[in-house]
Formats: structure tokens, C-alpha cells, sequence
């Protein structure tokens, strides 16, 4: 049995394991995908939502992203927050405000930790995209409040690339959403979808307020989602619903998103903890 050093986070519930690639190549590990479903398994392995691999580029931290079904997906904003706090109380970086390397791009973090010692961390989360033409099957330049069938039951939705694949459903009530059903579909809904999708339900409070549940493409119901958050904030304030700055309510807590100008970056903010230490039991390959 290989014993494998992790460390595990949370990003307001979203939890993830945390590996250093050269703890992997030297015990011989390349199947991240396989590692991601045997490690985030609720009752046979440590439970997560995700891991998170840390790997060197350039001599610039890049972290690596699978979903606790083994795919691999290019950003996890939540996952951000803990792996900087991951680089920090390791001594990886000592600065507060640093760059962390991703699939869609670098991504800047300015890191503090509050009166009550949370760390904390607002990511310049780069672009949205809604020119969507070559990332979803549609021959739409940008794909908003856009009606669709699934299974017989019509749903108006949006696409949004934030890091990664992001769709909408505004919800009068997300306590009466069946949230798990619709995301379900939604997230596999490959005709439009051929990546599958994260299905984020989204309920507007007031212009600063909106409250957003995500059924996670590779992960199924999660208590936040940092992307998806970003992305519902960016849609909202692009409708003229919200102003630019607003308090996203997800089942794990509070984000807080800036758009502070249409078609410029994002910025997400959030704490993230640290849930554990130690050494994962891995039959190997
Ligand atoms: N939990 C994440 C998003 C993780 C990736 C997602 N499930 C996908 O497949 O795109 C976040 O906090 O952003």
C-alpha cells in the first residue's frame, strides 16, 4: 500500500484533497482521474468534492483540478482560495499577493486573514466569456436566457465560460427548485452541451443580493461554487438585475463577486480552512 501526504480544505463547504505532483511521480502515480474517484469517495476514501494537484510551471505555482468523478475540469474557484491558503501555510509563496497558473490562464490572488484569523482571498477570476460559438453546439454568438427543451420541459437558460462551463436557470424560489432533478439533465444535456455543463440555479433577492445553488458538473450537488458563483454574479449584473458588486448566498455561505465593468474580469472573495493532514492508504496502478 502507498502512503500518499495530503492536506485537506475547504472553500465554504466545497472540500477538496490536496497532493503534491512530486509526491505522486515518485510513488509512480499517473492516473489523476483514477486517484480523484478513489480519494473523494464519501465512505471508501478521505470524501471531497474535487482534488487539487500541485504542479510548477515556469517556477510558478499551477494547480491541477479533477472533479470527484474523475473528470478533469480547467478551474475550481473555490479550489483556488484553498489551494493558495495550501501555498501559504506551506511556505510555497511568501507574499500575500501572488499569481496561480491555470488552464484558462493566471489568475492573481490577494490573500489576507481576518479579525477572527479566516483566511481570505479575492481572485482576479480573469474574462467571462459569452462569445460561446466554439464551446457549446449552437451557432448563437452569445447564449442568453435561451429557451430550450429537455425531457419535455422547457427551461430558459444561459452559458457563461468562467474558468470553466457555466449555464443559468433563474429560479423564483431555489426552495421549491428541484435542483438535483433539472441539474441533472442539465449537466447532461450533451446536443448543446458536449462537455456537460455545471447547472447554476439562481434566485435574484435584491440589486447586492443573489442567492445561487449548483449542481456541479462531476460532482453533483456541492454547498458553493466559486465559478459558478462568478458566473451567475457577471450574468445578473449584464441583464441590469444587480449592481456590480453582490453577495452571492450559497447553501455553504457568503461570496462576495465584483464585475466592475462589462467585458473586463471578475473578482471573486472568499475564506477557505484547512480540515486536515496526512498520509492517504493508495492500492497504486
Ligand atoms: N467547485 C468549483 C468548480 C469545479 C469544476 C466543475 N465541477 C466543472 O466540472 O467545471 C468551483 O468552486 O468553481
Amino acid at each position: 500500500m502507498l502512503k500518499l501526504k495530503f492536506e485537506k480544505y475547504h472553500g465554504l463547504g466545497n472540500d477538496f484533497v490536496i497532493f503534491d505532483e512530486k509526491e505522486l511521480e515518485k510513488n509512480n502515480i499517473k492516473d489523476y482521474s483514477k486517484l480523484a474517484e478513489k480519494v473523494c469517495h464519501r465512505r471508501f476514501g478521505i470524501g471531497g468534492d474535487g482534488i487539487l494537484i500541485l504542479k510548477y510551471v515556469d517556477e510558478v505555482p499551477f494547480m491541477l483540478y479533477y472533479n470527484s468523478d474523475g473528470s478533469q475540469a480547467p478551474m475550481c474557484g473555490n479550489g483556488i482560495r484553498c489551494f493558495a491558503y495550501y501555498l501559504k501555510n506551506n511556505s510555497y509563496v511568501a507574499e500575500d499577493k501572488f499569481t496561480v497558473k491555470t488552464i484558462p490562464g493566471d489568475m492573481i490572488l490577494d490573500t489576507y486573514t481576518d479579525e477572527k484569523g479566516t483566511f481570505f482571498a479575492r481572485v482576479n477570476m480573469g474574462k467571462p466569456v459569452f462569445n460561446v460559438k466554439e464551446l457549446i453546439n449552437t451557432d448563437k454568438d452569445n447564449f442568453i436566457n435561451e429557451k430550450i427543451t429537455i425531457d419535455g420541459e422547457e427551461i430558459e437558460i444561459s452559458f457563461i465560460f468562467m474558468g470553466t462551463d457555466h449555464s443559468m436557470i433563474f429560479s423564483d424560489d431555489l426552495s421549491k427548485t428541484d435542483i438535483e432533478g433539472t441539474g441533472k439533465k442539465i449537466e447532461n444535456f450533451t446536443e448543446l452541451f458536449p462537455k456537460k455543463v455545471n447547472a447554476n440555479f439562481v434566485e435574484i433577492k435584491d440589486r447586492n443580493n443573489i442567492k445561487v445553488t449548483t449542481w456541479e458538473r462531476g460532482a453533483g450537488l456541492t454547498l458553493a461554487c466559486g465559478t459558478g458563483a462568478t458566473a451567475s454574479a457577471v450574468l445578473t449584473a449584464y441583464l441590469g438585475k444587480t449592481d456590480s458588486k453582490v453577495n452571492v448566498e450559497v447553501p455553504g455561505g457568503i461570496l462576495v463577486i465584483e464585475y466592475p465593468e462589462h467585458g473586463k474580469e471578475a473578482f471573486m472573495t472568499g475564506p477557505s480552512e484547512k480540515v486536515a493532514e496526512g498520509y492517504y492508504s493508495y492500492e497504486g496502478e
